[in-house]
This record gives C-alpha cells, sequence and structure tokens, in this order.
C-alpha cells in the first residue's frame, strides 16, 4: 500500500472522475495481461464485485483506525473500482451525476 500526502491543489473532482471514467472505458478492448482495469472488465462477474466489498471493508477499518491518509487511500480504492462497475454494468458517469444531482434540493 502506497499511503502518501494529498496535493488538494492536484484536485478537480469532476475533471478527475471524467478523466478516469474515459481511461477506463477505453481498457475495454485492453489485453487483460497489460492492464488490471481491462481485467476486471472482462474477468469473472464475481472478482469485480468481490473488489468492490474488500474496498469497502479497507475504508471502514480505516476509519476504525482514525486515519485520514489511509481513508483518503482506500476511498481512492473504492472509487476506482466503483467506477470499473459502472463501466460494466453500462451506467456512464453523466448518469451518476444526474442521480446525484436530482437527489439536491
Ligand atoms: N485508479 C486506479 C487504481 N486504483 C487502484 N488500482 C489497483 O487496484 C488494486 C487494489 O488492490 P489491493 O487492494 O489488493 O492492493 P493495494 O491497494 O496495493 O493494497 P491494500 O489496499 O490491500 O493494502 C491494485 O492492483 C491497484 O493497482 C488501480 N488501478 C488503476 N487505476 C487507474 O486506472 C488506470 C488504468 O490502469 P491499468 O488498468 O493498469 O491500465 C490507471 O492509470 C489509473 O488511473
Amino acid at each position: 500500500m502506497g499511503v502518501r500526502t494529498a496535493n488538494v491543489q492536484d484536485g478537480n473532482i469532476g475533471q478527475t472522475m471524467e478523466g478516469l471514467a474515459a481511461t477506463i472505458h477505453g481498457r475495454r478492448e485492453a489485453s487483460p495481461e497489460a492492464s488490471y482495469t481491462a481485467k476486471l472488465l472482462q474477468g469473472e462477474e464475481d472478482s469485480l464485485l468481490k473488489k468492490v466489498i474488500e474496498e469497502a471493508g479497507e475504508v471502514v477499518m480505516a476509519c476504525k483506525d482514525n486515519d485520514r491518509d489511509h481513508i483518503r487511500y482506500e476511498a481512492g480504492d473504492l472509487v476506482y473500482h466503483l467506477l470499473v462497475v459502472l463501466e460494466r454494468y453500462g451506467v456512464t458517469i453523466d448518469e451518476l451525476a444526474g442521480e446525484l444531482n436530482a437527489r439536491m434540493k
């Protein structure tokens, strides 16, 4: 695990999520030997789904340790794997945004 200090100046969540989702989409046709994302997209469905549960558990453990850097790191793993799930099941990042925006009052 490579937990490090985050540079918040690097952060723009909209651009980051769009860029990452586009990269993940582009791995649909990539070789699973060359790309972990391609392996998740093309491999066993349950392997990907189990990974989401595992990463969610790691976020919870980091929270129980009250370790901010570790929480952020594991949240990154969870969000990445969640985006891979969305790609695999054909839910676009714009649809996710629409879902969240519809809840705003
Ligand atoms: N954001 C990620 C990303 N986050 C996590 N991971 C991988 O997810 C796996 C997480 O597994 P584990 O939890 O077992 O490993 P860990 O996090 O090292 O250790 P622990 O959390 O268990 O302590 C590791 O293999 C990470 O490399 C990611 N792999 C890829 N990406 C993005 O996807 C792009 C395409 O990557 P490729 O699929 O390699 O082409 C990359 O450029 C990145 O932008």
